[in-house]
């Protein structure tokens, strides 16, 4: 499918939300919108599924079944959760029977049985987030939306999604999946289109080949915006530690703590060090300490240090820490770098 230099504002001389968008997605690929809030991952994320049509350019070569998770299920609506899910079978094409089995499965598999004959508008956000995704799953699709899809799910049900994804992937669909907590690390191959600023740019590959490892320092009152900031990013947060408790010369996975996928959770009270993969680096412009991977042409880490930064560009770069920072305030800073080729 492609999206073909579109443009979309909601009404007639509005704003534009997306100009000249131009993007691509094969079978078998996923590819993962992030951003901040409002900036319009939704908006392309319907753009795609056909549920919004472009102001300008067009979507070519859509598959004929599309899965449409949208952010909030609406639940709104009359109908028995199996009711809805046979009559949405029913619309996706499949007979009878078929939409019958296909409701059996995926009540089964998320875990809805209880709530077969329940109304839609009784349900919870999270048990209604399900019937979102049952819906969507009932004839096999050939492209999977999934807006925000971790919001308000369970553990057990969080766990499905990247399930889902694998065998929408495995039977030669494509997935575009919105997220801005960092839950798409479990989605290893996963392409990063970011949006910002009413356009779409893809990063790198993260793929292990081509990124490299950047330790940032951020104000520890600052951490839970940081983390949140640098995963709208696109970026993959590997650890978050306390810049007293440095790690291992040389090493610095071995102290890996794992991060919180929720930024929320992170401890805002404590100094912290964030370690992140990811596409791009931001500099800290304050001290603290965040680590984050960055593409690069060859295997790298980086070590960052308040406000100045150094970039490894060849293999074989080692982080040395547990000293003063450049010009740093001893008190708040406790990484340096050292960088080898
Ligand atoms: N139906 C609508 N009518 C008018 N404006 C809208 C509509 N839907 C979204 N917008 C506006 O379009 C912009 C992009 O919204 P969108 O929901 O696509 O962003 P988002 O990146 O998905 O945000 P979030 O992360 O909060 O879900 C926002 O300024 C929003 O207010």
């Amino acid at each position: 499918m492609r999206l073909d230099g579109v443009w979309l504002r909601y009404r007639r001389h509005g704003p534009w939300v997306l100009r000249q968008v131009d993007a691509t997605i094969g079978a078998g690929e996923v590819a993962v919108v992030l951003g901040r809030n409002g900036v319009g991952k939704s908006t392309l994320l319907q753009l795609a599924a056909g549920v919004l049509r472009p102001s300008r350019g067009r979507v070519v070569d859509r598959p004929a079944v599309v899965g449409w998770v949208p952010e909030r299920f609406p639940a709104d609506q009359p109908f028995t959760v199996g009711a809805y899910l046979s009559a949405m079978g029913r619309v996706a094409g499949l007979s009878g029977p078929a939409a019958d089995r296909a409701v059996a499965h995926w009540v089964e598999r998320l875990g809805l049985t209880r709530f077969h004959d329940v109304r839609l508008p009784q349900l919870s956000k999270g048990t209604a987030q399900k019937v979102g995704l049952a819906q969507a799953m009932l004839r096999p699709p050939g492209l999977l939306v999934l807006d925000e899809p971790w919001e308000g799910l369970d553990a057990a049900a969080r766990e499905l999604v990247p399930e889902m994804i694998g065998e929408v992937l495995a039977g030669g669909g494509a997935v575009l999946v919105s997220d801005h907590r960092g839950e798409t690390v479990r989605l290893p191959g996963a392409r990063h289109w970011s949006v910002a600023d009413g356009t779409l740019t893809e990063a790198a590959p993260s793929d292990g080949s081509a990124v490299a490892v950047v330790e940032l320092a951020v104000p520890a009152a600052g951490l839970a915006a940081a983390v949140a900031r640098l995963r709208a990013d696109g970026h993959q947060i590997l650890r978050i530690r306390d810049h007293a408790v440095p790690p291992a010369a040389g090493s610095p996975e071995r102290s890996v703590t794992p991060c919180p996928a929720d930024p929320e959770a992170v401890p805002g009270g404590a100094p912290g060090v964030v370690s992140e993969v990811g596409s791009g680096t931001r500099a800290g412009g304050a001290p603290g300490v965040v680590s984050e991977a960055v593409p690069g042409g060859a295997p790298g880490v980086v070590s960052e240090v308040g406000s100045g930064a150094r970039a490894g560009g060849a293999p074989g770069v080692v982080s040395d820490v547990a000293r003063e920072a450049p010009g740093g305030d001893a008190g708040r800073s406790g990484v340096t770098s050292e960088v080898s080729g």
